[in-house]
C-alpha cells in the first residue's frame, strides 16, 4: 500500500504533523484531505511501516467513514446530510463528494475592525492558499462602515502576505481569494439587514447545501444582537451555521454566565465556537504531543518530580490604542484568567480517553475546578510608567488618551495557583503576564526536583537550584522546546557545565509555522472543538479569579510602578520567593539562554 504512495512515505521528508505539505509534492486535490479534521487528528496513527493508516485510509476511499465516530444522526444535528455507506475505490468518496457539492459562507461581523485586518482575513487567504477551504466558498464582511466589494478587497489586499517559501504563484491566487471575499453594510442589531445578507448569502451557494459561518469580531457589547439577528435571519436552510465568540467573554463569572445564558437563546452549545487563539498556537498543540507521545516526559509529570511550572506571557509595547478597551479588563482578564490558564489546563489535565474534543475537554474542565481559589496575598500587580532611554522616551500607562487619568488597572501581574488534586499537590503554578516590559515572549517553564543524594552536588556550589533540569516551551517568538540539563565539560578535569537539549523549530523545520487563526478557522469550518472553550471551562475559569477580581477592585489596590521596557515590579519576586521559586526567564538572560 505505502509503494503505491511515494510521495507520502515518511521517507519523503513531508511532515505528516504539518497541515502544509509542500505543493510540489501533491495535487491541490489531496491537500483538502490533508486540512481535514480527521487527517489531522489521526496522522499520528502510523502503519507498522511508518505509513499514516489515514492516508491508506484516504487513498481507499474510506477516510471518513472508517475514522471517523459520526452517525448519521450527530450529522443531521450539526446540519450535514447522512453519509453514504463507504464504498471501495477512488470514485466513492462518499463524504467528499458531499464536501464538494456543499458550501462554506463566512461572515466576518466586524469586518472594518483591526482584528479582522490584522488577523481573520490573513489566515482566510493562508487557508485558501494551502487548498485547506472548501472548494465553494465565499467570505463576507459585515459591518456598519459604508464600503463596496472593491473596498474591501483593497483593505483585504493591504494585509495579505505569502508565505515565504510559496510566493510563485501569490498574486494570482490573491486574484483568486479576493475575488471570493464581498461586503455587506448593516447594522449589527438589525434583522432586516441581515436578512439582506441571507439573500446575498443565497445567490453565492446556488441552491448548494449551505453551511454559515460568523465570526463575530466586534466589541462585546454588539455579541447578543449580532448573534440574534444572525441567528434568525441568516442562518442555513439546510447546513450548519456556526459562530465563532471573540473574547471577552464576560468580565467576571456573572457577566460571563449572562452572556451564555444570552446566546443559549440563539444558539446551541455546538454552534458556539468561544475562540481562545493562544489555543491554536503551534506550540500549545504541541503540548499534549510531547507529553503523552514521548515516554520520557509522562512519568515525571507530577509533584513527584516537578518542583514548579512557570506561564509567562510578556510584550514589549502598551496597550497603544486599545487603552479604551483594556483599562474596562487589565491584565488579569485580558491573558491570565484565558491564554494562561487555558495552556495551564493542557499543561496539567490527565490522559484524556481519546483525542475527542470532549474528552480532552472534560479533562480540562477537571482541573479548572481542582483549583485553590487565588488569594490577594498570592498576586502582585503593576502598571507601567513612563521611562526614558537612550534619549528616546515612552508613555506610561496613564498617558494612553484612552485610559482614565486615575486608572488602578493592572498591566501586569503575577500570581501563584494551586491545584489541590493527587497529581500536583503542593506545587506552585506560577504566572506572570506583562504589557510594557523589556520583551515580547511567551513560554511555559517546568523546573524539575533536585536529584536525590547528587553525587556531583560539590560541583554546583551552594545553588542546587540552577542544577536542575528545566524543560522550556518556548511558544513564541522563535518558537522552540529545550530541556537544560548538566553535562561534563570536555577535558582531563571534572568540570560541569548547563547545556540546552534544542528542538530549535526554525533550524528543525523549513516550514513556516501557520498563524494560530489559520488553525482555529479551519477547525471552526470542520466542526472541530478541541480547541475551542466550552462553556463550563468557563464557568470554572472564572469561578477562579473572579472573587480575586472583585476584592483587588473593591479595595482599590493600587499596582506597583513598573517602568516602561523593565523587567516588571520587584513584588514579583517576593512572590516567587515565598514559594522558593526563581523566575526562569531572568535566570535564562542571565545564562544568556538561546
Ligand atoms: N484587535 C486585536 O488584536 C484583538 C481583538 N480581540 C477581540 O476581537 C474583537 C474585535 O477586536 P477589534 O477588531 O480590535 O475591535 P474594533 O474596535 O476594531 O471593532 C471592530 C468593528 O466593530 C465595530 N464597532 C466598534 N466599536 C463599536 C461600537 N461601540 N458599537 C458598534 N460597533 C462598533 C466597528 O465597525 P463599524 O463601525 O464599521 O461597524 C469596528 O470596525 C473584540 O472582541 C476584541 O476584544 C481579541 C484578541 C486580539
Ligand atoms: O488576546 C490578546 O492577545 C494579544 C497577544 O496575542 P499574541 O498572539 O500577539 O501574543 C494581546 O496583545 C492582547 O492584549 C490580548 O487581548
Amino acid at each position: 500500500m505505502a509503494a503505491s504512495l511515494p510521495h507520502y512515505s515518511s521517507q519523503s521528508g513531508v511532515s505528516y504533523s504539518s497541515r502544509h505539505v509542500r505543493h510540489r509534492e501533491a495535487p491541490a486535490s489531496v491537500y483538502q484531505g490533508f486540512c481535514s479534521k480527521t487527517y489531522r487528528k489521526l496522522v499520528s496513527d502510523q502503519s507498522p511501516s511508518g505509513f499514516p493508516l489515514n492516508a491508506v485510509f484516504m487513498q481507499q476511499g474510506l477516510a471518513t467513514a472508517a475514522t471517523e465516530k459520526v452517525t448519521p444522526l450527530k450529522q443531521m444535528k450539526d446540519g450535514m446530510l447522512p453519509l453514504s455507506p463507504p464504498q471501495e475505490g477512488l470514485d466513492d468518496l462518499g463524504s467528499m463528494k458531499e464536501e464538494r457539492e456543499s458550501t462554506v459562507s463566512i461572515t466576518v461581523v466586524g469586518a472594518s475592525g483591526d482584528l479582522a485586518k490584522k488577523k481573520i482575513f490573513p489566515a482566510l487567504f493562508a487557508l485558501f492558499y494551502e487548498d485547506c477551504l472548501p472548494k465553494h466558498f465565499t467570505v463576507y464582511g459585515y459591518a456598519r462602515s459604508k464600503m463596496t466589494d472593491a473596498e474591501l478587497r483593497n483593505m483585504v489586499a493591504k494585509t495579505l502576505t505569502c508565505r515565504i517559501d510559496k510566493r510563485e504563484n501569490c498574486s494570482d491566487k490573491m486574484e483568486q481569494f479576493l475575488k471570493r471575499c464581498f461586503y455587506h453594510s448593516g447594522q449589527y442589531d438589525s434583522e432586516e439587514n441581515f436578512a439582506a445578507l441571507d439573500k446575498k448569502l443565497k445567490e453565492h451557494e446556488a441552491s448548494r447545501l449551505s453551511n454559515r459561518l460568523f465570526y463575530l469580531s466586534t466589541p462585546p457589547s454588539i455579541f447578543i444582537d449580532a448573534v440574534r439577528c444572525a441567528s434568525q435571519s441568516a442562518s442555513s436552510a439546510n447546513g450548519w451555521t456556526r459562530v465563532i465568540v471573540e473574547k471577552p467573554f464576560g468580565r467576571d463569572l456573572g457577566s460571563s454566565a449572562a452572556l451564555t445564558r444570552a446566546l443559549k437563546q440563539y444558539l446551541e452549545e455546538e454552534q458556539i465556537f468561544r475562540i481562545d487563539h493562544y489555543l491554536g498556537k503551534e506550540l500549545v498543540e504541541n503540548l499534549s504531543v510531547l507529553r503523552f507521545s514521548n515516554l520520557v516526559f509522562e512519568p515525571l509529570w507530577s509533584r513527584q518530580y516537578i518542583r514548579n511550572v512557570q506561564f509567562l506571557f510578556s510584550e514589549d509595547f502598551g496597550t497603544e490604542g486599545r487603552g479604551g478597551y483594556f483599562d474596562n479588563y487589565g491584565i488579569i482578564r485580558d491573558i491570565m484568567q484565558n491564554h494562561l490558564l487555558q495552556i495551564l489546563a493542557l499543561f496539567a489535565m490527565e490522559t484524556p480517553v481519546s483525542l475527542d474534543a470532549e474528552d480532552i475537554r472534560n479533562e480540562k474542565v477537571k482541573v479548572l475546578r481542582s483549583m485553590r481559589h487565588l488569594q490577594l496575598e498570592d498576586v502582585v500587580i503593576g502598571q507601567y510608567k513612563s521611562h526614558t532611554k537612550g534619549g528616546i522616551s515612552y508613555p506610561s500607562y496613564l498617558d494612553d488618551k484612552t485610559v482614565p487619568k486615575n486608572s488602578l488597572t493592572p498591566t501586569f501581574a503575577a500570581a501563584a495557583l494551586f491545584i489541590d488534586n493527587a497529581r500536583w499537590d503542593g506545587v506552585p503554578f506560577l504566572m506572570k503576564a506583562g504589557k510594557a516590559l523589556h520583551t515580547r515572549r511567551a513560554e511555559i517553564r517546568v523546573q524539575f526536583r533536585h536529584v536525590p543524594g547528587n553525587l556531583y552536588k560539590r560541583s554546583f556550589g551552594t545553588d542546587l537550584d540552577r542544577a536542575t533540569n528545566e524543560l522550556v516551551i518556548r511558544v513564541q517568538p522563535d518558537e522552540a522546546i529545550y530541556l537544560k540539563i548538566n553535562n561534563k565539560i570536555p577535558g582531563l578535569g571534572m568540570r560541569l557545565d548547563r547545556s540546552n537539549l534544542n528542538l530549535h523549530y526554525a533550524a528543525r523545520y523549513s516550514k513556516e509555522i501557520p498563524d494560530a487563526y489559520e488553525r482555529l478557522l479551519l477547525d471552526a469550518i470542520e466542526g472541530e472543538r478541541r480547541l475551542f472553550i466550552r462553556s463550563d471551562e468557563l464557568d470554572a475559569a472564572w469561578e477562579l479569579f473572579t472573587p480575586l477580581l472583585k476584592e483587588i477592585e473593591e479595595k482599590k489596590i493600587a499596582p506597583e510602578l513598573y517602568p516602561y521596557g523593565s523587567r516588571g515590579p520587584v513584588g514579583a519576586h517576593y512572590l516567587a520567593a515565598k514559594y522558593n521559586v526563581r523566575w526562569g526567564d531572568l535566570n535564562a538572560e542571565h545564562q544568556h539562554e538561546s
